[in-house]
């Protein structure tokens, strides 16, 4: 970052400065034009003017004036703000410096962004928080190619007052004709890329016209001059506060077990104690009992303030959930199509995960190929397979999860995001939400619990347990491993539990005597069951040789979700099968309790699928259970 950013933005010294100024409101704008536009100069003027600066700066700069300033003996008010001898000598802005200065009736953070074009990042940056911009043109220039840049920039980014700032008059000898057709012409593209209104000012920065007082020169403008229009433009925040209460939680406030409090800057809106809110995404509503701050209670708290708010309900909410109006919330989606500004060297990778930051909320998302880029000399779209750095396109984002969001037209902090690299943890995009393609379906619904109901419908199926149970070596993993494949193409959710996998992981402690076979069974039911609970369709494959284990398993699922799957193959097949040489191991009496040998196997009275290995293939017996379960599916819907 350059040095006199550093000098001029240490964060102590904007604390200080704004406190000294509390009682002020503070716009923020940004200033856009090149090198030669004169932008240095009139932000030098502007801080002069207001007796911002401080005494030894002022006797640099006339020391500096004199040394390497352009204006002989007089001050050179560039100097102040290009600060730094390599963009001096370059004659080129890098980066975003940010200077304050006040007046009687406002305090002001002027972001001075690079007109070059190679710093569409840097002027984004710059923008994303301006209330105002100062688009300076060379009055015996025009309107230039970048003066359309930045005035798409600014739209782009939501500034919705742009002063459109005819400089250097005194070079064209205060002649209204240049003004006027300068005015009319950029009237003309303004309205081309959809700025419905601007601010014109004729001024001259190196003379002061129009700056803080009517010039004498330009006898045909009647004002405002730049300072009162600065001082008199109306605040975003203040139209805020006429939008429905959000609020992003950045931090749960939980000292004690007594107090739960949810805290966070209004981003529009007011509240009241007793308002009814909704929490997103997750819809739960409840009412504002306290608004409290470090200086006690409110009894109404507006957009801009700092608040923690507490609830009448223990209603779940965390850090980057959205407060907003209970009758009139945002909405929630995880698909939307977004405008980016990749600021990455790197390009856009299309489909790779990376971290979405929008508000509070942090959350893994995915940008797809992009639909077009837009040239921002022409505005022409190009079509485009990636975004390289500066380039800005249009793609379609997924998130991993639902999010409180608004387009970026209606609100700059629930529709404006970053995209962070999960590697390195480095910026690559700037974007803005425009609209949903998909809108979540259950925000609008009274909260719920997540329940397993929920859990099936997001997946959009009914959980089943698809319980095998044989000798060993009938055919039990090789039919579920079918079967689950056949399941896995259509599209369902599906897990296998197999029995020699959870004998070495989960079970390892356990024996093959009949306690050992009842703890299997009884842990693997209760696995089975959660993962059910959890919506999805699970195949179990164990010998499972008691029928009291089998039904107790059975009776811990709903009616209809435990299907008993007999792979019925007689001892003498699966003894002349043999897969792992248990059979003839147990034979020999090197195997203890194995099962049909000298341990019992109950065969299932009246399993729901019975298999006959010795006449059905595993092809045909594995198609045959998916029918069953599809069939019992469909029918339950
Ligand atoms: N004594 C004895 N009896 C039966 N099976 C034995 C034994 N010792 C080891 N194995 C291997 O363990 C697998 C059976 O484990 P299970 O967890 O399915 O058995 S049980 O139903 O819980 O009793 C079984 O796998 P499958 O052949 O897939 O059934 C055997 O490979
Ligand atoms: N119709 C059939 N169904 C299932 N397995 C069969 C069939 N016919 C022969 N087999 C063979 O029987 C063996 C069954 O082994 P496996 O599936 O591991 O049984 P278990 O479920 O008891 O562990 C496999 O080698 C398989 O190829």
């Amino acid at each position: 970052m350059s040095a006199y950013v550093t000098d001029a933005l240490i964060a102590s010294d904007i604390d200080a400065y704004l406190h000294g100024h509390a009682h002020k409101s503070l716009l923020r704008f940004i200033t856009c034009g090149s090198v030669d536009d004169g932008k240095s100069t009139l932000i030098g003027r502007l801080l002069y003017d207001s007796k911002t600066i401080f005494e030894d700066q002022f006797s640099q700069l006339e020391a500096d004036s004199k040394r390497v300033g352009t204006q002989g003996q007089n001050i050179d008010f560039a100097l102040l703000v290009d600060g730094l001898a390599a963009e001096r000598e370059q004659g080129i802005t890098i980066d975003v410096a940010y200077r304050f200065f006040s007046t009687e009736k406002r305090k002001f953070i002027v972001a001075d962004t690079p007109g070059h074009e190679q710093y569409t990042r840097n002027m984004v940056t710059g923008a994303s928080t301006a209330d105002l911009a100062v688009i300076l043109i060379d009055a015996r220039k025009g309107v230039l190619t970048q003066t359309r840049r930045h005035s798409y920039l600014c739209h782009l980014i939501g500034i919705r007052n742009l002063v459109l700032a005819v400089n250097k008059m005194d070079l064209v000898g205060y002649d209204q004709a240049t003004y006027d057709a300068i005015v009319a012409d950029y009237t003309e593209f303004a309205e081309s890329i959809g700025i419905t209104s601007f601010t014109a000012l004729p001024i001259s920065g190196f003379a002061g016209d129009n700056i803080t007082t009517l010039s004498p020169n330009t006898q045909w403008y009647a004002g405002p001059t730049l300072i009162e229009h600065l001082e008199s433009v109306p605040l975003e925040v203040e139209a805020e506060q006429a939008k429905p209460f959000r609020m992003a939680v950045q931090w749960v406030n939980r000292p004690n077990l007594d107090f739960r409090g949810f805290s966070g800057m209004i981003a529009s809106g007011s509240i009241t104690p007793g308002d009814r809110i909704r929490v997103l995404p997750s819809g739960r509503t409840s009412t504002i009992t306290r608004i409290v701050t470090a200086d006690g209670d409110l009894l109404l708290a507006v957009a801009g303030q700092s608040v923690t708010l507490t609830f009448a309900d223990e209603v779940d909410c965390s850090r980057g959930d959205v407060i907003a109006a209970a009758d009139n919330p945002p909405q929630a989606a995880d698909q939307f199509e977004a405008t980016i500004v990749w600021m990455a060297e790197e390009p856009l990778l299309p489909g790779r995960a990376l971290w979405l930051k929008l508000g509070t909320r942090t959350v893994s998302a995915t940008v797809q190929a992009p639909k077009h880029a837009i040239d921002v000399n022409t505005m022409a779209r190009l079509s485009v397979k990636t975004l390289g750095l500066n380039d800005i396109g249009v793609a379609e984002v997924y998130t991993d999860r639902d999010i409180a969001f608004e387009p970026y037209a209606d609100s700059h902090e629930l529709g404006g995001f970053i995209l962070i690299d999960k590697i390195t943890n480095a910026t690559v995009a700037a974007g803005m939400l425009n609209f949903a393609l998909r809108r979540s379906q259950n925000v609008h619904w009274q909260a719920i619990d997540i329940t397993r109901e929920a859990h099936a419908r997001l997946k959009g199926q009914n959980p089943k347990l698809l319980w095998f149970t044989g000798l060993s070596g009938s055919g039990k993993s090789t039919i579920a491993n079918l079967v689950e494949k056949k399941l896995h193409a259509l599209g369902r959710h599906s897990f296998l539990l197999d029995g020699d996998n959870i004998r070495h992981g989960l079970n390892k402690d356990l024996d093959f005597s009949d306690a050992g076979r009842i703890e299997n069974i009884r842990r693997v039911g209760e696995v089975a069951k959660l993962m059910t609970d959890a919506g999805l369709i699970v195949l179990t494959a164990f010998i499972s040789p008691f029928r009291v284990e089998r039904a107790l398993v059975r009776n811990m699922l709903p009616a209809g979700e435990f299907v008993e799957v007999f792979v019925d193959t007689p001892l003498d097949v699966a003894e002349a099968r043999d897969v792992k040489g248990l059979y003839a191991n147990a034979r020999s009496g090197a195997l203890r309790n194995f099962t049909g040998i000298d341990s019992p196997y109950e065969a299932p009275v009246n399993p729901e699928i019975r298999v006959d290995t010795t006449r059905e293939s595993p092809e045909a017996a594995a198609e045959r259970i998916v029918e069953h379960v599809m069939g019992v599916w469909s029918h339950d819907l």
